[in-house]
C-alpha cells in the first residue's frame, strides 16, 4: 500500500518529501515559545534554531507569522469499537484521517477484551490497526476478574506495550465492574506502574435512575440525561478518588462532565493524592438543551456518557483546565451514524452512546481557551499533547518539538478561521454535534512522522503507514509512591503483643 493516496487524490502523496524546513515560524513547546526553524528528516526533528540553510530537495514551508506545534495527541478514542449492540462508524483509518485533518498526530484506543480475555482483545485491535495511517497507543479496559486476568494485565505490560487499564463503574450488565474488582484492579495497576483510569458514574443508580424515566414515559433522548444526573458521576469520581488513596496509586478519571466530579478531583489534588481530570471537548464546549431538541436524529447525536450536561457546567470545565485542576483534553471520539442512533428512537436507552471530535478537537480548544483568553498557546500545546504522552511515558519522543523528537508537527494560523461541517468533515459519520460552529485558528499543514499529509485543505493520507507506539509503565505519575508507602507503614507504629483475652 505504500504510495496510496487513499484520500485527496493527487499523486505525490508528500512521500517523496522526507526531508522538510520550516522556516520562520512561533516554535511552541510546553515550557517555551520561541521564533526558530525546524529542520526534519526521514520522520525525526534534527534541529531547531534559527536560521537554518538548506540544500535545494529539501522542502520548504513558511510557517511566518503562525504557529509550529506539536501534534496533537488524543488519549481518549474508540475506533471500530463494539457497542451497545453495534461498531462505532470509524475505524482506524477513516477516524485517523479525520484526526490529521484536525491537526492530531497520535491517539490513544481503548481495547475491549473478548469475553475478559485480555490478549483476544489485544489481538483483535492489533489487526484492526493495521489500517493505520498514523500513531496510535492502547489503554485496555477490564470487565471481569480472576487470576488469569490479573496474569494478563502483567503481560500487557511487560511485553505489548500497554500502561493503562479503564475500569468502567457504569454500562451495567455489559462493561461495569464492582467496587471489589476496582479494589483489585487498583492493586494490580501499582505493582505493575500502570495507570488506572475510571469511567466514573454510578452504574446501579443510573439503572435505577433510567427505569424511573420510562415508568414516567420519558422515552426520548432528554430522558438519557435525566437518568443519570451530575450527582452520580460526582458519587463514583469520589469512590474511585478514595479508593485510589486507599491503595496510594494514581488515579485517571476519563471525561469528566460535571461540576460535581471536577470538585471532587480538585479537593483530591489539594490534599495532595495523584488523581488526573480529563475533560473531552464535548464537555467543555456543549449543553444539554440539544437532547431537547425535538427532531430526533438531532437530538440522539448528543447521547453520550456521562451525558452533556446543563450550561455552566462547560464554563466550569474550561475555568478548571485553564487554572490546572484538569490537566489534558480528550475527545471520547465514539461515533454513530444516524441509522444506528436510530435502533433507540423509542427508547433512549437503546441510543448507542457516543460523540464525534477526534478532528473537532484543536480548533475547538484553541478556540475557545486560547482565542477567548483564557489559556496561554504554551497551555494549549500541554493541555492537547505534551501532558498526554507525559502521563502516558512517551515524552519526549512525542509531544514536544525537540531534537530528536518524533516529528509530529502543526502549523496552526491564527488569523485564519474555521468551519465546522459534515458535508466537509473527514469522519465517515453523516451528523456532526459541531455542526456550524466556526472560530479562529486554523491547522494549515500536519506533519506525520515527517511527511505532509494535511496541507491547502488536502488529505495525503497511507493506510498502513501508522506505527504502534509501546508506552512503558512507572511513569512520572508514579515517582515517589514508594517513599508514600513508606511513610504509612511507619505510621502504623510497631505492631502490639498483647495478652490473651481471660473468660
Ligand atoms: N462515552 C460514551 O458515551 N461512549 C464511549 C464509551 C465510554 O467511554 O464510556
Ligand atoms: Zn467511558
Ligand atoms: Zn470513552
Amino acid at each position: 500500500l505504500e504510495g496510496f493516496c487513499a484520500v485527496g487524490g493527487d499523486s505525490d502523496c508528500g512521500l517523496s518529501s522526507h526531508k522538510i524546513l520550516i522556516k520562520g515560524g512561533t516554535v511552541v513547546n510546553a515550557h517555551h515559545k520561541v521564533v526558530a526553524d525546524v529542520y526534519i528528516e526521514d520522520g525525526v526533528i534534527v534541529s531547531v534554531r534559527s536560521n537554518i540553510r538548506v540544500a535545494d530537495d529539501v522542502k520548504v514551508i513558511d510557517a511566518t507569522g503562525k504557529y509550529v506545534m506539536p501534534g496533537g495527541i488524543d488519549p481518549h478514542t474508540h475506533l471500530e469499537m463494539e457497542f451497545m449492540g453495534t461498531v462505532t462508524i470509524d475505524d482506524f483509518f477513516t477516524g485517523q484521517a479525520a484526526a490529521l485533518a484536525g491537526g492530531t498526530t497520535m491517539h490513544i484506543d481503548f481495547v475491549i477484551p473478548i469475553n475478559g480475555n485480555l490478549s483476544a482483545g489485544f489481538e483483535s485491535y492489533m489487526n484492526k490497526a493495521k489500517k493505520s495511517a498514523m500513531d496510535y497507543g492502547f489503554h485496555m479496559a477490564i470487565t471481569k476478574w480472576d487470576d488469569r486476568v490479573s496474569k494478563e494485565m502483567e503481560v500487557m505490560v511487560n511485553e505489548n506495550g500497554i500502561n493503562s487499564f479503564k475500569f468502567f463503574m457504569a454500562y451495567k450488565g455489559s462493561l461495569m465492574i464492582s467496587d471489589e474488582l476496582l479494589l483489585e484492579g487498583l492493586k494490580k495497576c501499582k505493582s505493575l506502574g500502570a495507570i488506572a483510569m475510571v469511567h466514573a458514574e454510578n452504574g446501579d443508580a443510573v439503572a435505577e435512575g433510567q427505569k424511573r424515566m420510562i415508568e414516567l414515559g420519558i422515552t426520548g433522548p432528554e430522558g438519557h440525561a435525566l437518568s443519570r444526573p451530575p450527582v452520580l458521576e460526582g458519587e463514583a469520581t469520589a469512590r474511585a478518588i478514595r479508593l485510589a488513596n486507599f491503595v496510594n496509586t494514581p488515579l485517571y478519571v476519563v471525561h469528566v462532565m460535571s461540576v460535581d466530579a471536577m470538585e471532587e478531583i480538585a479537593k483530591a489534588r489539594k490534599a495532595g493524592q495523584r488523581v488526573i481530570g480529563e475533560p473531552v471537548v464535548s464537555g467543555l464546549i456543549l449543553d444539554d438543551s440539544w437532547l431537547w431538541h425535538t427532531d430526533f436524529t438531532t437530538a440522539s447525536k448528543y447521547v453520550m456518557s456521562p451525558p452533556i450536561r446543563k450550561s455552566g457546567h462547560d464554563k466550569a470545565l474550561q475555568a478548571a483546565l485553564s487554572t490546572g485542576v484538569l490537566q489534558l483534553v480528550g475527545t471520547d471520539h465514539c461515533t454513530f451514524n444516524s441509522t444506528q442512533k436510530a435502533f433507540g428512537s423509542e427508547d433512549f436507552r437503546k441510543i448507542p452512546n457516543g460523540v464525534n471530535g477526534i478532528e473537532e478537537r484543536m480548533h475547538l480548544v484553541w478556540n475557545r481557551m486560547v482565542e477567548s483568553g483564557q489559556m496561554s498557546v504554551t497551555d494549549f500545546v500541554r493541555v492537547t499533547s505534551t501532558e498526554c504522552a507525559k502521563i502516558f511515558n512517551i515524552y519526549p519522543q512525542k509531544g514536544a518539538i525537540l531534537e530528536g523528537s518524533d516529528a509530529d508537527i502543526i502549523i496552526l494560523n491564527p488569523n485564519a478561521s474555521f468551519k465546522v461541517a459534515t458535508a466537509s468533515h473527514h469522519s465517515r459519520t453523516d451528523t456532526n454535534v459541531y455542526e456550524g460552529m466556526t472560530g479562529k485558528g486554523k491547522v494549515e499543514v500536519t506533519i506525520s512522522q515527517g511527511r505532509v499529509v494535511w496541507e491547502d485543505g488536502k488529505l495525503k493520507v497511507t493506510p498502513g503507514s501508522g506505527r504502534y507506539i509501546r508506552m512503558p509503565p512507572f511513569g512520572y505519575r508514579f515517582d515517589g509512591i514508594e517513599k508514600a508507602d513508606a511513610a504509612y507503614l511507619a505510621s502504623l507504629n510497631a505492631p502490639v503483643r498483647r495478652t490473651k483475652a481471660t473468660a
